[in-house]
């Protein structure tokens, strides 16, 4: 018996690729406040890396499938919260005090909040307090320019968090700070590393209101909401529409592909290829993600995390994640970026035999021997 008090709030954390919203969570999942909400998090990319690296209890996270949360698994959505809101009814879980949702780092905000806002049963349930965006003071100026969603993943924010402010100089981040202004006066810009960023009030921010932010926002929503009746049979379905949907929503040239590998890799070879593939083609590189099997020592894998030219500092884990499989994962969202290039030129650094293609000797010396690379 859901009544107006009752309703479990849904915060929203985005943020583009790579902005830092796992990292985020992570500390503010650390939070015993925490204890009692559930995660739902959403990947764009074949194989899914994310859910290995947050460190939510299994019980208390679930993992939508592959794509968009703003357009392919947008009825995954609308399912998972009716499905969660009958278990609370029906004693099959305890309570949540709150539900968090990650979206992939390209999704419209917009049309996952009216999946919230917009449903019947869902809305009876659930309503949105906290949304969060997650602001990579590195990158954000050019993303924001460049990408529609990172725009408005700021213009619809409760609250902005900064994250790798210690990597961006003064004046990035002041003129960071004035687009932001700009493009959302009313949210509440935090520091990244401010101790409020890491707790679970972020979220407490009071009900969603529209009415704080630019007239646009209010715009999309409403027109979401028409989308939703025009659309609303294709919702369930992963294919045809759907697929043409998500390209036209991200643009023609963004794509996401993973490529995997079962014998460990020499460092020098991963770390020859991430570098060759930045320094070349670093502006198409939208995200790159990726688990490794090192041959110095396969049972610690190595993470890494490249965020548009930036490559972050690599992290070794003492071990591999619960249930992943032993092997090398890459995951890359490129705009712009051939993914067969990638795929040769990986394959020559961990040595891969192919006929017409130049060895990882080859290339060490002379870069320019791949096929199709450009300058
Ligand atoms: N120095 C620094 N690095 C950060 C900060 N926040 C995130 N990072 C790094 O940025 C990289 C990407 O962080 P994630 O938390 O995975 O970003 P994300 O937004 O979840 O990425 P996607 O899910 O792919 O969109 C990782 O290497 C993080 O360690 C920060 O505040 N400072």
């Amino acid at each position: 018996m859901a009544g107006l008090n009752d309703r479990v709030a849904v915060s929203i954390l985005t943020g583009f690729l790579g902005a830092g919203k796992s990292t985020l969570l992570n500390r503010v999942l650390k939070d015993p406040a925490m204890k009692d909400a559930a995660i739902i998090i959403n990947e764009f990319g074949e194989v899914g890396i994310d859910h290995l690296l947050v460190t939510a209890a299994d019980e208390q996270m679930v993992e939508l499938a592959d794509g968009c949360l703003c357009c392919t698994v947008r009825g995954a959505l609308v399912d998972t919260l009716a499905m969660i809101a009958d278990a609370m009814q029906t004693g099959g879980i305890r309570p949540l005090s709150r539900i968090v949702i990650e979206t992939t780092g390209l999704a419209d905000p917009a049309p996952v909040m009216q999946s919230v806002i917009g449903n019947p049963v869902i809305a009876q349930n659930f309503e949105i307090e906290g949304m969060v965006t997650v602001v990579d003071a590195i990158n954000a100026l050019q993303t924001i320019e460049r990408y529609p969603e990172a725009m408005k993943q700021v213009a619809v924010a409760d609250r902005l968090v900064l994250s790798k402010l210690s990597l961006a100089d003064d004046e990035t981040a002041e003129r960071l700070r004035t687009r932001l202004r700009a493009l959302n006066p009313r949210a509440q810009i935090i520091d990244g590393d401010a101790p409020e960023a890491g707790s679970a009030a972020l979220f407490a921010t009071g009900l969603y209101d529209p009415a704080t932010k630019l007239p646009d926002v209010a715009r999309w929503l409403h027109s979401e909401a028409e989308a939703d009746t025009h659309h609303h049979d294709h919702h369930h379905g992963h294919e045809g529409h759907h697929h043409h949907h998500d390209v036209n929503r991200h643009g023609h040239t963004i794509r996401s592909y993973a490529i995997t590998h079962d014998q460990p890799i020499e460092r020098m070879a991963i770390e020859m290829f991430v570098d060759l593939l930045r320094s070349t083609h670093g502006d198409k590189i939208l995200r790159m993600k990726a688990i490794v099997a090192l041959a110095d020592d396969p049972n610690r894998p190595l993470v890494l995390h490249g965020v548009q030219s930036i490559f972050h500092r690599p992290e070794r884990l003492p071990a591999w994640p619960d249930g992943a499989s032993r092997e090398t994962r890459l995951v890359l969202i490129t705009d712009g970026l051939a993914e067969s290039y990638v795929r040769e030129l990986f394959d020559a650094f961990v040595g891969k035999p192919a006929p017409d293609r130049p060895d990882r000797q080859a290339l060490e010396s002379n870069p320019l021997a791949v096929p199709g690379m450009r300058f």
